[in-house]
């Protein structure tokens, strides 16, 4: 197969505070979430000036690998377009039509199978094709990265450090809390034949990024980040429910690492370093949020690789068991039947 362009792929965030409303109607379009949901959302927002770093966050990754690329001899043309907001993905590909793209390959900022985290991108380029019509070009979308040393490294390293900031006379009593975006629990029930890949694949992210941190400290994987009608059940445990239950069994301090995201976007910064905060300074626990990869040179050079790895055929490199593939089986990442839902 011969490639052509790079695409990043992303969820997209507000740059100003009139962008605000209409990016979170279009993440929320036929999702059912409601309107008391999408208002609190909008403070969390506004809190930072109506500006999510996610979009800046992109830029800084793309100019690291076209870096990364450039040392290597891999001569692809970068692009960029996002799911929900400006560059919002269909513009993109009609620049890379106008540009004579053929046949790119997609990095998305998602390390995980799962519909918002996989086959959501995959419709998402569908839908950006078909808007841009014939002589649209092709995308296919790099693997899911969760077992890759470059993903788990920089975990693992940033749940070192913010262990290192603890009180070693504590350690006993410290804990570990792996955290990624909850799902409605119909979408992590909705498995394929290879088990739910977005709730097995976070299980062994945790596993390996413990196991290279600190075996001797306990963890647990929890989930943040909530929407959707009250009604409807998502995964648990909450963190600060989760913090709550660790206060009571005697734990005194915990290192949250966000190892459902690749960097330090609104959801962390609001969601851990705000919210979780606060539950953690009302209990009494010692708490420290440990970084997400952002533009660590081992995340980049993963990117690079995984490039090198589809261009020549390589087989993956994972540090995981869990099968993985290039091209998702027709059931890999199926989306849920959710209330208020178009399809
Ligand atoms: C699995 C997953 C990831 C990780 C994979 C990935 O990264 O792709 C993720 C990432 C993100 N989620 C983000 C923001 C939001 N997610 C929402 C709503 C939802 N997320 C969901 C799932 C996920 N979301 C789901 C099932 C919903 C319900 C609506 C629906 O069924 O689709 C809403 C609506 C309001 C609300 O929270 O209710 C917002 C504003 C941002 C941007 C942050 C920034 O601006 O910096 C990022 C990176
Ligand atoms: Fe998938």
């Amino acid at each position: 197969m011969v490639y052509d362009a790079f695409v990043l792929l992303s969820f997209g965030g507000p740059e100003k505070p009139d962008d605000v409303m209409p990016f979170l109607r279009n993440v929320v379009r036929g999702r059912g979430v409601p309107d008391e949901r999408l208002a609190e959302v909008y403070e969390h927002y506004m809190h930072f000036g109506g500006v999510s770093p996610i979009n800046q966050q992109c830029r800084d990754l793309l100019a690291a690998v076209g870096t990364e690329f450039a040392a290597h001899g891999i001569g692809l043309p970068s692009y960029w377009g996002n799911r929900n907001w400006q560059p919002m993905l269909a513009d993109t590909v009609a620049q890379m039509r106008d540009d004579g793209v053929e046949h790119a390959l997609g990095f998305a900022t998602s390390a995980y199978g799962g519909y918002s985290s996989c086959k959501q991108y995959w419709e998402d380029i569908a839908a950006a094709r078909e808007h841009v019509g014939p002589k649209a070009p092709r995308i296919s979308k790099l693997r899911q990265f969760h077992d890759h040393p470059g993903f788990v490294e920089p975990h693992a390293e940033a749940v070192r450090a913010a262990l290192g900031t603890l009180d070693p006379a504590r350690r006993a009593t410290t804990r570990v809390a792996f955290t990624a975006h909850s799902i409605p629990s119909g979408m992590a029930r909705n498995a394929g034949p290879t088990g739910n890949r977005y709730t097995d694949q976070l299980a062994e992210t945790a596993r390996l990024v413990q196991a290279r941190a600190a075996d001797d400290v306990e963890y647990d994987l929890v989930w943040q980040s909530r929407s959707g009608p009250p009604q409807v059940p998502w995964l648990e445990p909450d963190i600060n429910d989760h913090l709550e239950a660790l206060a009571e069994k005697g734990v005194t301090d915990v290192v949250v690492s966000p190892i459902g995201f690749v960097s330090d976007h609104l959801e962390v910064l609001w969601d851990l370093d705000n919210e979780a905060k606060d539950t953690a300074a009302r209990l009494g626990l010692g708490f420290v949020r440990a970084a997400s990869p952002g533009v660590h040179p081992r995340f980049v050079t993963m990117v690079r690789e995984l490039v090198e790895e589809r261009l020549s055929d390589q087989p993956h490199t994972t540090l995981g068991t869990l099968p993985t593939w290039d091209v998702c089986p027709a059931n890999c990442c199926p989306p849920a039947k959710r209330p208020g839902a178009a399809a």
